[in-house]
C-alpha cells in the first residue's frame, strides 16, 4: 500500500518534470525558432519610387513634384477660389443616352447645392452680350501671322465666344438646361456612390471606349486616351480617399489611407498615368498662354477680377516653370503617320462617348465633377490637337471650357501633392497592416504546425484525437 503510494507520487513527480520541461521547450522554441522565422517571413518593404521622365513626357517626376509643390499648387489654389473660376455652368439632370438612370446615390453628400441667381456674377448671366464678332479679335502687332503661333494666338479675343467643343457630348452653348454651381461649396469627395452603378460607368469607359493597349504597342496616339482617363480616375479616387466619411454616426470626415493605397498607390501604373495627365493638361494651359492672358475675366467685381488676371499671368509666365519644364508634353510628335487623321477622328468619337456617359453617373455631385473634368480634358485635347484640323479651324474657347481646364489642372495638382506628401506614409501604414496581418497568420500556422511534434503534442494536448489513436496503436502522430 505504502509502496504503491510512493510509486504514484514518483509518477506524478515525473509528470510534473515533463510538464515543466515541455513548457521550457515551448519558451525556447518561441525564442529560437518561431520569432526569427516570423521575422524572416515578413515581406520586405520597398517604397515605390517614381523617378526619371514621366512616360511620353518631357519632365521628370522630381521636377513635377517640386514645381507643383512650390509654384503650381499654391497659384491654382488661389485661382480656383476667384469668382471667375468657382462658378461652373453645368447640365445636372440625368439624361443617360445608354440606359435608364439607376439613381444609386446614398448620401446627402451626393447632391449638389445650386447657386441662387443673385450669387452668379452678372456678366455670366449676360453671356451673349459678351460674345465678340471676328472684328473684335485682338490685333497682334498689326501682323499676327508674323509674330504669333497661329494655332491659337491669332484667335486671341477679349470676350467669350459661343462655340461647341467637338470633343464633348454636351452642347456648351445650350444655356436652357444649364445651371450655375459654386464649386467651392460642392467639393469633390466621398459621396457613397459605389457598387454596380458606378462600376458600370467605369467599365463602359474602359471596355468600350478606351481600351488599354499592351506595352509593346508602339503607337503613342492609341495609348493616350486610356492614360488620360486612368489619370483622371486616379485623381477621383485620391479625392474620395482624401476626404472620406470615416464615421457616419458622428459625421467624421478625414483621409482614408487604406482606400488610397488599395485604389491607387498599389498600382504604379495608375500613379504614372496621373502624372502623365497632369503634364498633358499643363501643356494645354501653356499652349493657350496668349489666349488665356488676354481673355476677359470680368465678373463685375473689379478687385477680384484684377487678382484673377494677375494669378493667370503669374501661372503662365512663371520663370521656374519655364526653366524647369518648358514643354511638359510634346504634341507636335503625334499624328504624323498617314493614318493620323483617321486615328484622331476615332479617338474623338471615343472621347465624345465617354463624355456622354457622364449623364449616366447616378450621383449628382459625382456627375458635376465628372462632367467638369471630362470637359477640362476635352478642352485640353481641343487645344493640343487642333492644328491643321478641319473640325477646329477658328479655335476659340468657351468661358466654361477655361473654367473646367483650370479646375481640372487644380484637381490633378492636389492629387499629385497628396501622393507626394502622403504616399510614403500611406504605403508604410498599409504595409504595416499587411505585414502585421501576415506575420500574425504565420505565427498561428507555425503554432499549429508545432503540434505536429507528436509525443510532445500529446503531452501538451493529451485529449487530441491522434494521441488517443496512438495509445490504441493506430494512426500516426501526424495531425
Ligand atoms: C465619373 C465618375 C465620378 C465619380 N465621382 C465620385 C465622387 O466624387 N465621389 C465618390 O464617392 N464616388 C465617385 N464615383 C464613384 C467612384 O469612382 C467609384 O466607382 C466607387 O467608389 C467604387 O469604387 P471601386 O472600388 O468599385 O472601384 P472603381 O473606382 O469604381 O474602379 C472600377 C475598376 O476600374 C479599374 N480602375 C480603378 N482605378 C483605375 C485607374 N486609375 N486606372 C485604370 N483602371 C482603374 C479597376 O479595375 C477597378 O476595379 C464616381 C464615379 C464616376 C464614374
Amino acid at each position: 500500500m505504502v509502496k504503491s503510494d510512493s510509486r504514484d507520487r514518483e509518477r506524478k513527480r515525473k509528470q510534473w518534470v515533463w510538464i515543466a520541461a515541455a513548457l521550457a521547450a515551448i519558451v525556447v522554441a518561441i525564442a529560437v525558432v518561431w520569432v526569427p522565422l516570423g521575422c524572416q517571413t515578413k515581406p520586405c518593404y520597398c517604397a515605390q519610387k517614381y523617378s526619371g521622365l514621366v512616360e511620353d513626357c518631357c519632365c521628370d517626376y522630381e521636377t513635377v513634384d517640386h514645381l507643383n509643390l512650390e509654384v503650381l499648387h499654391p497659384l491654382l489654389q488661389e485661382l480656383v477660389k476667384t469668382p471667375f473660376f468657382r462658378y461652373f455652368k453645368v447640365k445636372l439632370w440625368c439624361d443617360c443616352p445608354f440606359w435608364p438612370d439607376d439613381g444609386m446615390c446614398s448620401l446627402r453628400d451626393c447632391s449638389v447645392c445650386e447657386c441662387p441667381q443673385n450669387e452668379v456674377p452678372e456678366p455670366f448671366k449676360k453671356q451673349s452680350s459678351n460674345t465678340l464678332s471676328s472684328d473684335d479679335l485682338l490685333c497682334q502687332d498689326g501682323n499676327p501671322q508674323a509674330v504669333v503661333d497661329r494655332t491659337i494666338d491669332t484667335k486671341a479675343f477679349r470676350g467669350w465666344a459661343e462655340v461647341d467643343n467637338p470633343w464633348t457630348y454636351d452642347n456648351e452653348t445650350d444655356d436652357g438646361d444649364m445651371t450655375y454651381v459654386d464649386l467651392q461649396v460642392n467639393p469633390e469627395r466621398y459621396t457613397g456612390y459605389t457598387g454596380p452603378s458606378a462600376r458600370r460607368i467605369w467599365e463602359a469607359i474602359y471596355q468600350e471606349n478606351c481600351p488599354k493597349y499592351p506595352d509593346e504597342e508602339a503607337c503613342p496616339e492609341k495609348k493616350i486616351l486610356y492614360k488620360l482617363i486612368s489619370g483622371v480616375h486616379s485623381s477621383v479616387s485620391i479625392h474620395i480617399a482624401a476626404d472620406y466619411l470615416l464615421d457616419d454616426a458622428t459625421n467624421l470626415w478625414g483621409p482614408n489611407l487604406t482606400l488610397m493605397y488599395n485604389r491607387v498607390l498599389k498600382y504604379p501604373e495608375r500613379v504614372k498615368n496621373l502624372y502623365f495627365t497632369f503634364l498633358f493638361v499643363l501643356r494645354a494651359v501653356i499652349k493657350a498662354k496668349d489666349y488665356l492672358e488676354q481673355a476677359d475675366y470680368n465678373t463685375g467685381k473689379p478687385e477680384e477680377d484684377i487678382k484673377t488676371n494677375s494669378l493667370i499671368k503669374q501661372l503662365l509666365n512663371n520663370p521656374r516653370l519655364q526653366a524647369a519644364c518648358p514643354l511638359p508634353f510634346d504634341e507636335a510628335k503625334l499624328w504624323k503617320s498617314q493614318s493620323g487623321p483617321q486615328l484622331k477622328d476615332q479617338i474623338r468619337k471615343q472621347f465624345r462617348n465617354i463624355s456622354a456617359l457622364m449623364d449616366c453617373v447616378g450621383c449628382e455631385k459625382c456627375r458635376l465633377w465628372g462632367k467638369l473634368q471630362i470637359l477640362g480634358l476635352g478642352t485640353a485635347l481641343k487645344i493640343l490637337f487642333s492644328d491643321n484640323d478641319s473640325h477646329d479651324i477658328g479655335l476659340t474657347l468657351q468661358r466654361n471650357e477655361v473654367i473646367a481646364l483650370i479646375n481640372l489642372l487644380n484637381r490633378l495638382s492636389e492629387s499629385i501633392k497628396f501622393i507626394h506628401e502622403m504616399g510614403p506614409a500611406v504605403e508604410a501604414v498599409t504595409h504595416g497592416q499587411i505585414s502585421a496581418g501576415s506575420a500574425e497568420a504565420c505565427r498561428w500556422k507555425r503554432f499549429w504546425s508545432s503540434l505536429r511534434l507528436g509525443r510532445f503534442t500529446c503531452l501538451m494536448v493529451p485529449w487530441h484525437r491522434s494521441c488517443h489513436q496512438q495509445k490504441q496503436g493506430v494512426g500516426s502522430w501526424e495531425l
